[in-house]
């Protein structure tokens, strides 16, 4: 399981697309998936829907589905239209099959935590971020003022959990993973970070 994590707008979509053109056997799983209908969002002190917070999102179908792929990569492959090496429905098949979920909010949920072998981090500093995100058109628009007033708070509040918890990157694999995704990191401008946990 490799997990793709970052600020809103960091780059985890399009680098994820990039993946999966390049590796068989690969599905992905969006957070993004998981939000809940609006009618069923909070709207909080500050006027604003809440929508980056844990809340927001049905949590459970999404470990339902990861854990879908864990117990039969094969079939969650097929159903979502990947392809599959010829061979891989074989018992002994010792193919690997690998899956990326990627999201914005998927340290701070601990069931999903626990499940990851390999993850990134990626971040763009806030003048970046905030100039990406006023390009961006979402299924619920953003109304004035939600950046500053609720995503950005947000991440503030949920990275300092993260790192509190001790959910924190290794260095060494920081550096490889940085050797390794040279092109990315050029291409996005983006920070990636990176622990190995195999
Ligand atoms: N390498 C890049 N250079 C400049 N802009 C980029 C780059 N990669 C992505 N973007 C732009 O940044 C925006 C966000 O990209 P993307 O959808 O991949 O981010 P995300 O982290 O998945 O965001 P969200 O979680 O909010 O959906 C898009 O408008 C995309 O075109
Ligand atoms: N995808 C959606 O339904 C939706 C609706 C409103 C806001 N968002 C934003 O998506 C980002 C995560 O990718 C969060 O910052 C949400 O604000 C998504």
């Amino acid at each position: 399981l490799n997990f793709l994590i970052g600020v809103t707008n960091g780059g985890k979509t399009t680098l994820t697309n990039r993946i999966i053109k390049a590796l068989p056997n690969c599905c992905v799983i969006h957070q993004d998936d998981f939000f809940k209908p609006q009618d069923q969002i909070e709207v909080g002190e500050d006027g604003f829907k809440q929508w980056d917070v844990l809340d927001s999102l049905d949590m459970e179908a999404m470990v339902s589905t990861v854990r879908a792929w864990m117990e039969n990569p094969v079939k969650f492959a097929r159903s979502h239209g990947v392809n599959v090496t010829p061979g891989s429905k074989e018992p002994a098949s010792k193919d690997t099959h690998i899956l990326v979920i990627e999201g914005f909010l998927l340290y701070n949920y601990k069931p999903l935590v626990e499940l990851f072998d390999i993850r990134y981090y990626l971040a763009v500093p806030y003048e970046e971020c905030k100039r990406r995100r006023s390009t961006r058109n979402y299924t619920v628009p953003d109304p004035p003022g939600l950046f500053d007033g609720h995503v950005w708070p947000m991440y503030l509040k949920h990275r300092k959990e993260m790192e509190d918890d001790g959910v924190d990157v290794g260095k060494s694999l920081q550096i490889r993973i940085l050797r390794d995704c040279t092109l990315d990191c050029k291409e996005t401008g983006s920070l990636i970070e990176g622990k190995f946990n195999l």
